[in-house]
């Protein structure tokens, strides 16, 4: 059996810890034999090999006598790059308690347990559920409705350096004013509402208008406004950073060239790896 989990991109810009994409890139899981002690299996460094390795975690929580097993886990997701690394992994463990315990988990369970193990679901609900999500918690619970597809290409550039979500929250005030914090959610909300009713003009204006997050990570990651300021020559429709960060979103038309933009990156210095990544409309997916 097989578990694939795509990676996500939350945020975009002022959804902050709320809205998120899940994109083509994907972790997999193979379950391999029943073993007396968990075994995983996969080349990344400095990660264990054991009960203690993150997917493997999140089964545990889910059924803490889970049947151990054998498993090989694979991730071409950069780790701590904003590209949810640890949101696929979560929801990968998920599941695997979900087959391995046969406990049926509807999608819904799914997203209230990884946002639970999360702390907010803009990574993990549309990892679970495809697509692009907007959702938050409530009431000790969580509400995530899916958000029409986006027509763009989603160009993600990759600064060579991590940046733990962690010390990228660090960088975040404690308290914002009042105003401030009304301004920054109507901007927000009229993102969500843009996002819906697909009026793109607005989405881009919008997604490059953040106060939650953004003024305050700039700092961290020079690269987003290089990159914003360059793709704004491209015919971009937005820029922000994906997660938290360093990765710097683009969105670019379907007609758009990305060769051109890369080139443009290059020439001013920009010379990181670029991805350009597909929405992935389903979430995570089982095959046998
Ligand atoms: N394939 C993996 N196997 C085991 N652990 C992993 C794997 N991928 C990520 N992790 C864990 O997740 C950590 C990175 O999580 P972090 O939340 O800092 O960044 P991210 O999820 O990549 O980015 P963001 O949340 O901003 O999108 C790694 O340091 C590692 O501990
Ligand atoms: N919304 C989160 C995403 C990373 O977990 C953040 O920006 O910190």
């Amino acid at each position: 059996m097989r578990i694939k989990v795509p990676a996500s991109s939350a945020n975009l810009g002022p959804g902050f810890d709320s809205m998120g994409m899940a994109l083509g890139l994907y972790l997999t899981i193979d379950v391999l034999e029943p073993t007396d002690h968990w075994v995983v299996d996969h080349d990344l460094e400095q990660i264990p090999h054991d009960e203690r390795n993150m997917v493997v975690r999140a089964a545990l929580k889910v059924k803490a006598d889970l049947a151990p097993h054998h498993i090989v886990v694979n991730s071409p997701i950069p780790l701590a790059h904003g590209l949810g690394s640890s949101s696929s992994c979560n929801v990968g463990g998920i599941e695997l308690a979900n087959q391995i315990a046969k406990l049926h988990l509807s999608a819904e369970e799914k997203v209230e347990i990884a946002s639970q193990i999360e702390g907010h679901p803009d990574n993990v609900a549309p990892t679970i559920l495809g697509g692009t999500v907007i959702g938050t918690s409530l009431h000790d619970h969580f509400i995530a409705v899916k958000a029409p597809a986006m027509p763009y290409q989603f160009v993600a550039y990759v600064p060579a350096y991590n940046l733990k979500t962690s010390d990228s929250r660090n960088a975040l005030p404690n308290m914002i004013g009042f105003h401030e914090a009304t301004q920054a959610s109507a901007i927000a909300n009229t993102l969500a509402a843009a996002l819906f009713a697909q009026d793109y003009q607005a989405v881009g204006e919008l997604m490059e208008a953040d106060m939650f997050h953004e003024p305050y990570r700039s700092k961290l990651v020079p690269e987003l406004a290089q990159v914003r300021a360059i793709a704004h020559q491209h015919q971009a429709l937005a820029t922000y950073l994906s997660g938290a960060g360093p990765t710097v979103m683009t969105l670019l038309p379907e007609d758009a060239s990305v060769d051109e933009f890369v080139q443009a990156l290059k020439a001013n210095g920009l010379v990181d790896p670029v991805m350009v990544l597909p929405i992935a409309e389903a979430g995570v997916e089982v095959e046998n």
